[in-house]
């Protein structure tokens, strides 16, 4: 058997890829647009396999939406993190937008009410340059590297044009010890902060002082207000540029003027910060230790804001009272049934959903529903462009 066949690109799928068909069997197809002919190389096609898995090598009828890719090494049989890179900008957009749609109809029996808004200043920069946060490993020579797509074998990279130019710029210019895990973050304003193996790295070697800077700032500034953060330099921030003040500012419109809140799965406490300082009571739950040491610091300043460190679920069976509105931005699997079933007992009229993956949205999206809880509004967020990623936030509500 040829691992090279010829395909015709159907819809684009959640995961990055489209669904071709080949000789009755299903084939997901990354660096391929609906609608095009492209020669691909397979690369999970076992016999017994239900479907297989294919990177399109050469396009013989071209989409309009395809454009020439800036980042070569994420292309066919190249590095994860740029899978999109080959389709224009507004195209992405619509391409999560499909699964969006697609998800909410298969998942939650309803359409996706919304669109996908892009994030300030990304068309400007078609699209690149907005990771301030980026783990990458070092090869055996000690030069940065990413993993090739679904793989263990690692590639040199001659660029990251997803990062900003700052952290391109930190990582590519440095040496690391070979196999080295390495954490790099832009801080807002501040010069770029390398982390291996979780030592921090200054002058180009690991800096084992024990009071070894870790912490970092961040400002958040939107119409609304504007915010100072501090976290340590591997703590969960939201990695685009932009995305603080767009999913803050999404949040705060959002909750309206719900006095009492529940920030669950708050991190260092962005949206904790935010909707305290306008004066609301709000309760941050968080599991991470670390995360939620910088959540109680961020909100050192605001008296109606209040830090537990724990999990979601047992805080919800705990039986908090009083709440007007509940903030969840849970991690990429989503809330899930029983955490649905704890925070519907809460009986709170109003959820904001911080989502970043389509498909968990929808699940917990019919599991509301079930509860009483009505859609009432949402809306993607292009927060990760050049992936197949989408940031979503939903409102629902409960008479
Ligand atoms: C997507 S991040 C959101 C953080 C914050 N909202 C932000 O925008 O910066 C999800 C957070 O949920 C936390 N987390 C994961 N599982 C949890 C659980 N079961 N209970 C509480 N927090 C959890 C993670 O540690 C992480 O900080």
């Amino acid at each position: 058997m040829t691992d090279l066949i010829e395909l015709s690109i159907g819809a684009v799928a959640h995961g990055g890829h489209c669904v071709a068909r080949h000789e009755g069997r299903v084939v997901f197809v990354r660096h391929a647009l609906p609608g095009e002919m492209v020669r691909a190389r397979l690369t999970e096609a076992g016999d017994d396999a239900r479907l297989w898995r294919a990177d399109a090598v050469e396009v013989l009828e071209a989409s309009p939406d395809r454009v020439d890719s800036a980042w070569p090494e994420a292309g066919p049989g190249g590095v994860g993190g740029g899978e999109l890179s080959h389709v224009a900008l507004p195209a992405q957009r619509e391409w999560k937008l499909a699964v969006l749609r697609e998800s909410f109809v298969r998942f939650a029996d309803r359409e996706f009410p919304g669109g996908v808004a892009a994030a300030p200043g990304d068309d400007a920069r078609a699209g690149w340059g907005w990771r301030t946060r980026a783990d990458v490993v070092a090869d055996s020579e000690g030069r940065p590297a990413m993993h090739l797509h679904r793989s263990r074998e690692v590639r040199a990279l001659s660029r990251l044009p997803i990062a900003s130019p700052a952290l391109e710029d930190a990582l590519l210019e440095s040496r690391f010890p070979a196999g080295s895990r390495i954490h790099a973050v832009a801080p807002g304003g501040e010069d770029p902060r390398l982390v291996v193996d979780g030592v921090p790295w200054r002058g180009g070697r690991a800096d084992h002082r024990p009071n070894a800077p870790r912490r970092v700032r961040e400002h958040v500034a939107i119409a609304a207000g504007a915010w100072d953060f501090q976290l340590d330099v591997e703590g969960f921030w939201q990695v685009h540029r932009e995305a603080p003040g767009v999913l803050v500012d999404a949040v705060l419109r959002r909750v309206g003027d719900a006095s009492s809140v529940l920030d669950l799965y708050s991190g260092a406490g962005l949206f904790t910060v935010a909707l305290a300082s306008q004066g609301r009571a709000v309760t941050a739950v968080e599991s991470d230790a670390r995360a939620s040491r910088d959540a109680r610091r961020n909100v050192h300043a605001l008296p109606g804001a209040s830090i537990v460190h724990g999990d979601t679920r047992a805080f919800l069976e705990s039986g908090p009272t009083g709440v007007d509105a509940i903030v969840l931005d849970p991690p990429r699997s989503g809330a899930g049934a029983r955490t649905v079933d704890a925070m519907a007992a809460v009986g709170a009229r109003r959820l904001v959903y911080v989502a970043c993956d389509p498909v968990a949205l929808a699940r917990d999206t019919a599991l509301l529903h079930a509860h009483g809880y009505r859609l009432t509004e949402a809306e993607g967020f292009d927060l990760f462009p050049m992936t197949h990623h989408v940031e979503s936030v939903a409102t629902f509500e409960r008479d």
